[in-house]
């Protein structure tokens, strides 16, 4: 007899969409039986180290690899006059420009890449580094991007000394890399001349590194007997790494497979393709047997990678009650010495353009020039999908300062500017179409939640007391889930993305996708979604992903994407496979299709009880029963290409106190409330928003990379570079509200970035906020205590 009851077991019993399952990758991971790229040994496999430039700009005189190459044990040393004859001492990058793989007669940034040195073990090599001897004439270093296309500043990239025209623009100066814009300039110049108040911030988006436990490596291994290359690399696009590698070597696709194992973080610093990766298929090419290359701390930092370096200066104009009449933005991007930001093709600015925010805003416009400067390359999306990030803090801090400016509450001037509910979907004047929001609800229950009434009372007999105490809020909206290939590419692949499906005679199933997980929890998600749509449950679903021999074309796992295009192709595959269950199942029971409905697990003859077919019996069927000119088999592909972003969105809330004669800030609280449309797994949602809330923390309080005048990178080691652990870290109290997106088949959006993207202008914001009733209006990150007690003395709060 069929019961509701029985009905609501079933359901559960599949630990579907909306299950708080436990990750299935876990149990491999807390035992120590994950397998990363420097757990891969192969027979006769050789190690690799790399000879990296000291100067940040100077010319090379000569390289003698003599004494490096009689040291016993070592086998090959490579430099670019190696990789010449191959044309391989350049690479292109995912930006247009080309990247010396190593160093061709110049080197442009510290540490740069020089020579590989390949040898039987790791120590061998690390000494004969020392051995390779450079000579070096130092050359003029530029550091500041400001004084980059300035008359005395010296030519970096000599290489495009005359070429004016730059893959994304025409270039105004031999150190400029592109000029991109978004918008109306002259209405929006128009705006801003009549405006009744206007405001206008600069402030500096400090450079940072995303800093995964494993630092980035891989295993080549040329097998010539079968003419396959094969390289296990920690990468977060391995089919895009298939492809450019066959690009470049000339071996067809099908020769070249790559395999993302076990991956211990991303954050966007595993996206691109590094000199080390080519130099080490190269010397795998060269001496016919595996090389490994897995750089240490100090590499990773200071060479792969960076993010942010964007100098910027916010506008707004506005009337009187605060409503936002248009939106002015400047950017200058400092983008090292070769432009190789991951961002899909056609954004040298990535989706900057999103720093409308949340607000009704009639017209903008934003202006960015790149420019190189003697630094590592990168500018990748450190959990953001591609300058989100950037964009996000620009509104945010703008907002706080005009809400300042006009003696408006935050919250308030937030409400009034809001993208109303009913407006949705709702295009930007900077063209993004908005699927989905709530924004008003979303701050409310915030405001509700911590008391922002009362805290404004406390905050107002602190100051009485003379005591320093700040409230941080953010109203921040997203743009994730690249994208419709009609507007995203990468080197001309759309960015859609893929998932393949079998179910087995027995119903249990094998599912492969183009995405990779890093840590996400793929593995545990993505079968909740297949559990949900067919009826089978979770813990028979095995997911696969990361072997480009076995799983479909996709673009990889960054910019939060997986589940807005990766998950929209699973549950459209699984649907594929449910329309041909219900032909089965119509054959099987004899039956019309349309006399069928779909309960849980099984189909069912509408009003005949009893009468009915599960998904396990279908599948079975599948394999030996199938209709009359129906092909046996139970499995589908689906590559979708979706409509459009997702557009996640949240309202976060900080409040800190700081000390005032040492500068150190206590984050007495943050509240987090995210929307991110459907929600697949509630526990791994809370998991990512503390992983992204605590790297939002360490950009926001600590992380930074300086640079002295002559290029030097200061601190690239986890002594200096801020890496919370669980002493330093806050306490995190996380929300939600739930609008789905309405054009992806579950209605889910990403959630992977928003804590990241959503907390660092809310530090700020608090940050700011302990000072305001001294007429500060911003303070540039990190804010280590350091510069907190600076600014406390500049304000002469100091007793003595
Ligand atoms: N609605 C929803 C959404 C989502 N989810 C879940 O969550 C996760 C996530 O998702 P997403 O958002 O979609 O994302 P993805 O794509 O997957 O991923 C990516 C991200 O992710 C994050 N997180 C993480 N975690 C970990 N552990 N590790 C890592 O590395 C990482 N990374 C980071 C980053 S940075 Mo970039 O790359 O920068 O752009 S971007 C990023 C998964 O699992 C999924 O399923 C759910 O459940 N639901
Ligand atoms: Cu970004």
């Amino acid at each position: 007899m069929d019961t509701v009851a029985d009905k609501q077991k079933r359901e559960d019993s599949l630990n579907g969409v909306g299950c708080s399952r436990k990750r299935k990758e876990d149990a491999r991971f807390i035992q120590g039986k994950g397998n990363y790229t420097d757990d891969i040994k192969m027979p006769g496999m050789l190690f690799a180290d790399m000879v990296r430039s000291p100067y940040a700009h100077a010319r090379i005189i000569s390289i003698n690899t003599e004494k490096a190459l009689a040291l016993p044990g070592v086998h090959a040393v490579l430099t670019a006059a190696d990789l010449k004859p191959l044309n391989l001492h350049w690479m292109p990058t995912l930006a247009g420009d080309v990247q010396a793989v190593l160093a061709d007669e110049k080197v442009h940034f510290q540490y740069q890449e020089v020579a590989l040195v390949v040898a039987d073990d790791r120590y061998i090599a690390a000494d004969a580094i020392d051995l390779v001897e450079v000579e070096y004439e130092e050359l003029p270093v530029l550091v500041d991007p400001h004084k980059a296309m300035t008359a005395e500043a010296p030519i970096l990239r000599e290489d495009l000394v005359g070429k004016m025209e730059g893959a994304h623009s025409t270039r105004k100066h031999d150190n400029h890399i592109f000029n991109w814009q978004a918008g109306e300039k002259d209405a929006t110049d128009r705006v801003f001349d009549a405006a009744e108040v206007t405001v206008s911030q600069d402030m500096v988006y400090h450079r940072v590194h995303p800093c995964p436990l494993e630092t980035c490596g891989c295993v080549a291994s040329m097998d010539k007997i079968n003419g396959k290359l094969t390289v296990y690399l920690t990468s977060q696009a391995p089919h895009v790494v298939r492809t450019v590698v066959s690009m470049l070597s000339g071996l067809p696709e099908s020769s070249v497979r790559i395999v993302s194992p076990d991956i211990g973080g991303g954050f966007g610093n595993k996206v691109g393709i590094y000199p080390g990766y080519v130099a080490s298929i190269v010397a795998s090419i060269v001496l016919g047997v595996p090389v490994k290359w897995v750089e240490d701390r100090m590499e990773n930092i200071s060479t792969t990678a960076f993010a942010r370096d964007y100098h910027m200066r916010g506008e707004l104009a506005a009337d009187s009650n605060g409503i936002i009449k248009a939106l002015r933005v400047n950017v200058l991007a400092d983008h090292g010495a070769f432009d190789s930001c991951a961002d899909p093709s056609k954004f040298p600015a990535g989706f900057m353009h999103i720093c409308t925010g949340s607000y009704d805003i009639p017209v903008a416009h934003l202006n960015v020039d790149g420019v190189y400067t003697n630094k590592a390359p990168g500018g990748v999306s450190y959990r953001c999908s591609f300058r989100v990030t950037e964009a996000v803090y620009v509104i945010e801090r703008t907002m706080d300062v005009l809400a300042q400016k006009l003696g408006i509450d935050k919250a308030e001037i937030r409400r009034r500017n809001f993208v109303k509910k009913e407006q949705f979907p709702y295009t930007t004047c900077l063209g993004f179409e908005l699927d989905s929001g709530d924004y008003h609800t979303a701050l409310e229950k915030v405001l509700d939640a911590v008391d922002y009434k009362g805290l404004r009372r406390e905050q107002e007999e602190k100051r009485a007391n003379g005591e320093l105490m700040g409230i941080g809020l953010v109203t921040f909206t997203e743009v994730v889930g690249a994208g419709p290939s009609k507007s995203c590419d990468i080197l001309g692949v759309g960015m859609f993305d893929s998932a393949e499906i079998r179910v087995h005679p027995t119903g249990s199933v094998m599912a492969r996708m183009g995405t990779i997980t890093q840590g996400q929890g793929h593995q545990t998600t993505y079968a909740q979604i297949i559990a949900s749509e067919l009826g089978i449950t979770s813990d028979e679903i095995a997911i696969e992903e990361g072997d480009t021999d076995t799983s479909p074309y996709g673009l990889g796992t960054y910019g939060s994407r997986s589940t807005p295009v990766g998950g929209a192709a699973t549950a459209v595959a699984a649907r594929k496979i449910k329309a041909k269950a219900k032909k089965i199942a119509a054959h099987l029971l004899e039956v019309s299709e349309d006399d069928l409905e779909w309960e849980v697990d099984r189909f069912k003859v509408k009003g005949v009880p009893g009468q009915e077919k599960t998904m396990k019996d279908i599948a079975w069927a599948a394999y030996n029963n199938v209709p009359e000119g129906m092909e046996p088999g139970l499995e589908a592909v689906d590559y979708y290409d979706p409509p459009n972003f997702t557009f996640p969105f949240g309202a976060y809330l900080c409040v800190v106190d700081i000390d005032k004669d040492t500068g150190v800030t206590d984050i007495r609280r943050f509240y987090a409330l995210d929307d991110c449309g459907t929600r697949i797994n509630p526990m791994i949602i809370d998991g990512q928003i503390h992983g992204g809330l605590t790297e939002g923390y360490a950009v926001a309080m600590g992380q930074e990379m300086p640079y002295d005048e002559e290029g030097n990178l200061l601190g690239n080691t986890l002594m200096d570079y801020f890496l919370p652990t669980f002493v330093e870290t806050p306490k995190w109290e996380t929300d939600y509200t739930v609008t789905p997106s309405p054009h992806h088949p579950i209605g889910a959006k990403g959630v992977a970035e928003s804590p990241h993207v959503g907390s660092i202008p809310t530090f700020t914001s608090a940050m700011v906020d302990a000072f305001a009733h001294l007429d500060v209006t911003h303070m540039d990150m990190p804010h280590n205590a350091y510069r907190v007690w600076k600014q406390i003395k500049a304000l002469g709060l100091l007793d003595n």
